[in-house]
Order: structure tokens, then sequence, then C-alpha cells
């Protein structure tokens, strides 16, 4: 059963097209991941999925019950970490839980049980205020605002932007845990290392899904060769490859640059053509696609398209 049905969602501020007819589903119990960079209309879906914001055209069901209609009953049932600004800064840790269970009606102790495992990372700090805490402690408690009328879809926008790896890494267990009490979670990130972690992926971009699968089956997309490509001097390795006829694409991925050819170009003629520039100390290697290659490529394939398709 779907915990989300998004039907032709479409929505313009003033020429702006922030999204453009999106349509996809979110099943019950499920860790759905929205990846896409700045400005792909992440945030403008969100609110409209939790009453927020009304689109333009479409429409969106969460847990059965319609946006725009029901959306009284609808907010009791929805837990909505925004990007920014969910806390109240001069509030303690402790004050800000009772605030957001209060207006859901509801206590801290209640609902205890699902946020037990968050909160007890939090207590030592529980008399501090919000606005002194850590990036990662103030994403804890955000969440467990977020969880303390015992949601059961959760809505986690960029939860983990700017927060540093190690929290960053914590954050996705509690969300692994979360899931395994029964709660749909849709979350978005601009960071593709997190995408492995959900159940299914969907790639946002200029306002349009460009894709949605599991994290390996989304790979599966990716059809052309793909090389490793390192040498002594990697600026004027990525200048020769772009250069090069033969080149599709290149990108810095970390130590390496990674290479998609056109018409079948193999290693050895890669090789060659980067021995004739003289590079030095030159590994390429066949690789499989991720899922950052993948979805880099699916946007290319997308820019490359008429404006208006
Ligand atoms: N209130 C607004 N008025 C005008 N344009 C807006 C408004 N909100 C968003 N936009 C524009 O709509 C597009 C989608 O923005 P949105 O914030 O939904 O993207 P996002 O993927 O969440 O990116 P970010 O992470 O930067 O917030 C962008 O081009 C943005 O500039």
């Amino acid at each position: 059963m779907s915990a989300i049905v998004i039907e032709n969602i479409s929505k313009a501020y003033g020429p702006t097209q922030a999204l453009h007819d999106v349509s996809f589903t979110v099943k019950q119990g499920e860790l759905f991941g929205l990846i896409g960079p700045d400005g792909a209309g992440k945030t403008t879906l969100f609110k409209i999925l939790v009453t927020l914001l009304l689109a333009d055209k479409g429409q969106v069901t969460v847990s059965g019950l319609d946006v725009v209609s029901d959306y009284k009953r609808l907010r009791q049932q929805i837990g909505y970490m925004p990007g920014r600004f969910s806390l109240y800064q001069d509030l303690s840790v402790q004050e800000n839980l009772s605030f957001f269970a209060t207006i859901f009606g509801s206590t801290i102790e209640a609902n205890y049980a699902l946020i037990k495992d968050i909160y007890e990372q939090l207590a030592p700090f529980k008399n501090r205020r919000a606005g002194q805490l850590s990036g990662g402690m103030k994403q804890k408690l955000a969440l467990c605002c977020a969880l303390i009328h015992k949601p059961e879809v959760l809505f986690l926008d960029e939860p983990t932007t700017g927060v540093d790896a190690v929290s960053r890494k914590e954050f996705w267990e509690m969300l692994r845990r979360l899931k395994a009490q029964g709660l749909t979670i849709l979350v978005s990130t601009p960071y593709m290392d997190e995408a492995g972690l959900c159940d299914r992926v969907g790639f946002i971009q200029n306002g349009q899904i460009l894709a949605i699968d599991t994290p390996v089956d989304v790979t599966q997309r990716f059809k052309k060769p793909l090389y490793a490509v390192r040498a002594g001097s990697t600026y004027q390795l990525i200048q020769d490859l772009r250069q090069a006829s033969f080149t599709e694409s290149c990108y810095a991925f970390g130590e390496s640059l990674h290479l998609t050819t056109r018409n079948g170009t193999d290693k050895q003629q890669i090789e060659q053509y980067l021995l004739d520039k003289k590079h030095q100390e030159l590994e390429i290697e066949r690789i499989p696609p991720g899922i950052e290659d993948t979805f880099m490529a699916l946007m290319n394939q997308q820019a490359g398209q008429p404006a208006n398709q």
C-alpha cells in the first residue's frame, strides 16, 4: 500500500517553474530518498506534501488523506523537519520538546518510546538552549520534535546539510531504526553517498523527476563503459581528457577522474592518447557506475533536451 501518492504536481513562482508534472508514490514503511542539487525543487515539493503550500496543478494524498481538503486531520499524522528554523533557539532542549508535544495535544511521556534512543543522546544537554547545541545535536532535537506526536509519515528536508560526517552517519542509523518501527520516511538530501542508504531513490533536477528506483537498480541505467583515470597531474589530465574527441564526459571524483567514452573507445586507446600527451604514473581502470555517476549522466541527458521538454 502507498503512504504517499503524488500525481502530476506542478508549481511555479512567477516565471520560475519549481515543479513540473511530478508523480511518484512512496510505499508504507519505505525509506525514500529525494536526491537533487540546490534549487531542484525539493523544498517546494515537501511544503506541498506537508500542507504548507498549494500546488498549481495535481493531487497528493498522504496516509489516504488529501493534502488540500483533509489538511487539518493530515497535520496530526505527519511529522515535518524543515531544512532550517524548526527549533526555538532560546528555549532549552526539554522546553522545545514539550512545546512541540503540547501543540499536538500530547506529552513527552506519552510517546517517549519512539524518541527514547535519540533523546538519550540529548539528555546530558536537556537544560541547554537549542541555539547553543552543535549542528549534529540540533538535528537530533529537531528529529525528536518532529516525532513527538507519533506521526505515521515523517518528512525530513535536508536533515544532514551542514552536519559533520559522524553525526550524518548516526542520523542515518536513527532513520533505519525508525523505519524498523514502521514509520514511512521521505528524506531529501544533496549528498549522493546517502542515496545508497535508502530503499528507493528519486532523482530530481529542475523540478522534474529523472528516475526512481532502488539504489542498486538505478545504476543499471548507466549503459556506457566507465573508467577511473589517474595520473601525476590531475589538472593536466582533466584538460587533456576533456579535449579528447572520444570523451563523452569527464568529472573529478575524489582522487581520480571518471571518464565515459564514445564509439567504444577502449582502455588501450585512452592510454595511448594520454601517453602521447606525456602523462606519467597513469592508471586506467574500468569500473562499475555508482549512484553519482548515474545521476550526472541523467542530468546531462536532461540538459541536452530542448528546453520545452
Ligand atoms: N518563494 C519563492 N519565490 C520565488 N522563487 C522561489 C521561491 N521558493 C523557491 N523558489 C525557486 O524555485 C526553485 C526550487 O526551489 P526549492 O527551494 O524548492 O529547491 P530545493 O531543491 O529545495 O533547493 P534548496 O536546497 O536550495 O532549497 C528554485 O529555482 C528557487 O529559486
